[in-house]
C-alpha cells in the first residue's frame, strides 16, 4: 500500500477535511502511524484555521505546524489571490519537503488539498507560470481520493475530477460518497450511477450527521478497499 494520500473532493465545502480526518482515524485504528498535512490553507476563523486544526487533532503523530501547514492565508478566498495580496510565493517544492519529512515520521500521510482539483496556486496565471493543485498532487506523486459531496451536480463534478486525475498521470486509489445533503433526491441512484462510472473503488459512504463525529465517520471507511 502506499504510504501516503492526496485527498481532493469535488469541491470546497464538500468534506475534504472531514474525510481526511476519518481516514486518519480509520488508518490509525487497524494499527498505523498516520500525519495529517494540509499544504496551502485560507479562510482564518476565531484565529484559527479549522482545518489545520482538525487534521493535527487526528494525527497520531506531533509534528512542528510549519510542515503540517507551509502556507496559511487570512481571507478565505482563491489561495493564489491570497497569495497575491500577501506577496507570498506558494513553492511546491516547499511542500514536497515538508511533505517528505511528515512521510518519514508516519507510516501513513493524508494531504487534504485546497478546494477541488485544479484550484490555481501560481502568483500568474501566464502560460508557463502556471500551477494548481493537480500540479501539487503530482509534485508529491501521492495516489487521490476523491471525496464526492452527495448533492445535485456532483456527477459532473466527479467524472471531470477523475478525469483530470488520471489524465495528471496519478492513480485514483478510491472515492468515498459523503451524504453532505440530507435532502438529496434520489441519492442511492445517484451512487449507483458513480459506482458504475468511476473507474475506481469505493471506499465508503459517510452518513449526514448534523454534527459530524470524524471517529464514528472512520467506521464507514474500508481500507482494505484501497487500490
Ligand atoms: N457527512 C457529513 N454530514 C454533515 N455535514 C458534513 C458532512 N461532511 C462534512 N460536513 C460539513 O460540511 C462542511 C464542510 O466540510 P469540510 O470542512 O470537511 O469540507 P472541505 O471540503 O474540507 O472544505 P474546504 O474546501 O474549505 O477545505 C463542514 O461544516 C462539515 O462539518
Ligand atoms: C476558502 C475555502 N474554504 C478554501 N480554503 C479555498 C477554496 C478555493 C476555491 C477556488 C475556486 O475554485 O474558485
Ligand atoms: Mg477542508
Amino acid at each position: 500500500m502506499a504510504t501516503g494520500f492526496f485527498v481532493t473532493g469535488t469541491d470546497t465545502g464538500i468534506g475534504k477535511t472531514t474525510v481526511s480526518c476519518a481516514l486518519l482515524h480509520a488508518f490509525s485504528t487497524n494499527g498505523y502511524t498516520a500525519a495529517g498535512m494540509k499544504p496551502v490553507v485560507s479562510g482564518r476563523k476565531d484565529g484559527l484555521w479549522q482545518d489545520v486544526e482538525n487534521l493535527q487533532a487526528a494525527s497520531t503523530v506531533s509534528m512542528p505546524r510549519k510542515l503540517i501547514n507551509p502556507y496559511a492565508f487570512v481571507e478565505s478566498i482563491a489561495p493564489h489571490i491570497a497569495a497575491q495580496q500577501t506577496n507570498i510565493r506558494i513553492d511546491l517544492e516547499v511542500i514536497r519537503q515538508a511533505c517528505e519529512k511528515l512521510q518519514t515520521a508516519a507510516e501513513i500521510t493524508i494531504v487534504e488539498g485546497v478546494g477541488g482539483f485544479m484550484v490555481p496556486l501560481s502568483l500568474s496565471g501566464l502560460s508557463g507560470d502556471r500551477y494548481d493543485t493537480r500540479d501539487l498532487a503530482c509534485v508529491l506523486g501521492l495516489p487521490v481520493i476523491l471525496v464526492v459531496g452527495m448533492r445535485l451536480g456532483c456527477l459532473n463534478h466527479a467524472l471531470l475530477t477523475a478525469r483530470a486525475v488520471e489524465s495528471a498521470g496519478l492513480k485514483l486509489a478510491g472515492w468515498v460518497a459523503n451524504r453532505i445533503d440530507p435532502d438529496m433526491l434520489q441519492p442511492e441512484a445517484n451512487l449507483q450511477t458513480l459506482v458504475e462510472w468511476l473507474d475506481c473503488p469505493l471506499l465508503g459512504i459517510l452518513p449526514y450527521q448534523a454534527q459530524p463525529d470524524v471517529q464514528q465517520l472512520a467506521q464507514y471507511l474500508d481500507l482494505s478497499r484501497l487500490r
